[in-house]
């Protein structure tokens, strides 16, 4: 091996999503570490150019068109018209710089942090191969590598070149008829979106509601606002063939071919282009996990600090590691490895709660944006009767004078999962347009642990959606 082809590093970070660049970043601010990205696509990962940013801009043109369409001196300006569908995709494309990453290349060098571009695997002991170039870490490496989409082994859908999710977030162009296989998150987003650009969308969902980890309340509201806007949800549905004669490849988000047939218990569903929505594969399998004695393949499990079992100088971060597979989390994890290795580097005990990823155990909030956001932290009312634990349920409908003022057609629920025992909330789920910031006051009450008695005395401001949270505790008290 040559001289040249050697590179010593702090630490080396493979994978450089959203959770990559906040490890790098924790383990060496204010210090003179070193620390290397490994990317083998673009930095920035899934997060910035396929899924959260594109997402979410394609999503909010429709919202706040159906906000629009219900405010008295705007709907009249309106009339019929609906997306501009061209000129939600050219936002869209702002947003993901038309996979351009050298923005986040410049931060990262702007914050120390070098970018070497390939294909990174463990190699040994601190050692990661890098297509042929070896890097050896000082202290620690780091896997922020991920995950995959899945695309379930049906006959003939592998064959029929099906969208994944990165075809419906880069979409460029809109399939008249199309079938989404699944009802979780990433479906019933997409199909919210296709739906606003005037596709025909059949929800083909293996079980029996959408959104299925959440509570149930929250997935008939979401079904009805799909079907309220025209689309088909098939549940219980069994794909068992697909058939497309013309697949082809067009690129991501162009029809991939002619039209595609399903056989959907037993009967016959003709559409444009199927978008597979099945769940991920964390990208472990080609880590070389096997050269320090792990599995190649799954989740890399890890212990509180992010450090992989029985592997000292290895940590594995965000969706790779199957804690809390959103970026949010993802990147707080990214923090707390960060700083548990500049501490372990500078020799200094894990003294404190910021060197341990808690809120990865119950304290998770997620929001999913439909046609109604569902925003929710911490445990539903299942989870937690599943657990044991005695609970309290406090649920109203969202009718306070800050929701009537929002918009006239607004309808959304509220619901609390509170523990008798300590009296203290440990789940929280609202549905409901722009619901997106009530959640966070329901995480700091969970972190906080503080007791509905003390709620009393955080007063929602008059007229906002928050007083959601004052007919919450009335509803206890009738
Ligand atoms: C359609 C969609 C929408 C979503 N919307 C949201 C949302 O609104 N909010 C939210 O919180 N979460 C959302 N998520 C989830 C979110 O995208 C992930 O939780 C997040 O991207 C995880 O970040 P990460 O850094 O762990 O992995 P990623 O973002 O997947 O980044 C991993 C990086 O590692 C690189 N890589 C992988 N293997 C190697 C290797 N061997 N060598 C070099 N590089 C490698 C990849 O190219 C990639 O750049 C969404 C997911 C999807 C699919
Ligand atoms: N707003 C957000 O926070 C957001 C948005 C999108 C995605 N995400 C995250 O990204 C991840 C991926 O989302 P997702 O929707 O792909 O996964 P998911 O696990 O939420 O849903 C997968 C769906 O596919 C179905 N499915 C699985 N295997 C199948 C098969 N063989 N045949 C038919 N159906 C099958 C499941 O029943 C489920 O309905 C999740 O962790 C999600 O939370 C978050």
């Amino acid at each position: 091996m040559t001289e040249q082809s050697m590179d010593e590093f702090d630490v080396i970070v493979i994978g450089g999503g959203p959770v990559g660049e906040n490890a790098a970043s924790y383990a060496i601010a204010g210090s003179d570490r070193t620390a290397v990205i490994v990317e083998h696509e673009l930095v920035g990962g899934e997060c910035s150019y396929w899924a959260c940013m594109p997402s979410k801009a394609l999503l909010r043109p429709g919202d706040v068109l159906d906000i629009a369409r219900h405010m008295p001196g705007v709907k009249e300006l309106l009339g019929d018209k609906t997306l501009d569908v061209d000129a939600v995709l050219a936002r869209r494309e702002s947003f993901t710089h038309s996979l351009d990453d050298s923005s986040q290349v410049t931060w990262a060098e702007s914050a120390g942090i070098s970018v070497v571009r390939g294909h990174g695997r463990i190699s040994g002991e601190k050692t990661v191969d890098v297509d042929g170039r070896t890097l050896t870490a000082r202290h620690a490496v780091v896997l922020a590598t991920g995950t995959t989409a899945s695309v379930p082994k049906t006959p003939g859908l592998r064959e029929a070149l099906p969208w994944i999710s990165r075809d419906a977030t880069n979409i460029h162009e809109v399939p008249a008829r199309v079938a989404v296989i699944g009802g979780g998150v990433v479906a019933s987003e997409a199909a919210t979106w296709l739906l606003a650009f005037g596709a025909e969308v059949t929800m083909i969902v293996r079980g029996s509601r959408l959104l299925a980890s959440g509570e149930p309340f929250a997935s008939d509201l979401v079904a009805e606002a799909l079907r309220s806007r025209g689309a088909r949800i098939l549940f219980d549905a069994d794909l068992t063939a697909v058939s497309r004669p013309d697949a082809k490849d067009t690129g991501i988000g162009r029809i991939h071919g002619g039209p595609a047939e399903l056989t959907v218990d037993g009967q016959s569903i003709t559409v444009d282009e199927i978008l597979v929505a099945a769940g991920r594969t964390p990208a472990s399998s080609d880590l070389g996990l096997s050269t320090v004695g792990l599995d190649d393949r799954g989740y890399v499990e890890t212990d509180d600090h992010l450090q992989v079992r029985g592997v000292p100088w290895l940590y594995a971060t965000g969706d790779v590691n199957g804690r809390s597979p959103l970026t949010h989390m993802g990147k707080y994890q990214g923090r707390v490895a960060g700083d548990v290795i500049a501490a372990r580097a500078d020799g200094k005990p894990l003294n404190g709660k910021r060197f341990t990823a808690s809120a990865d155990h119950g304290q998770v909030p997620q929001v999913v944006f439909t046609p109604l956001q569902v925003a929710s932290v911490g445990q539903t009312e299942k989870l937690a009767r599943d657990a044991g634990i005695e609970v309290e349920i406090l649920g109203v409908d969202i009718a306070v004078a800050g929701s009537s003022l929002q918009q006239d057609n607004f309808s959304g629920h509220a619901q609390l999962v509170v523990d008798t025992a300590s009296d203290t909330i440990i789940g929280a789920t609202f549905v409901g347009p722009g619901v997106d910031e009530l959640v966070h006051a329901a995480t700091i009450a969970i972190v906080g642990k503080v007791t509905l008695e003390d709620l009393w005395h955080a007063v929602p401001s008059y007229p906002t959606v928050s007083e959601v949270w004052l007919r919450l505790l009335e509803s206890r008290r009738a």
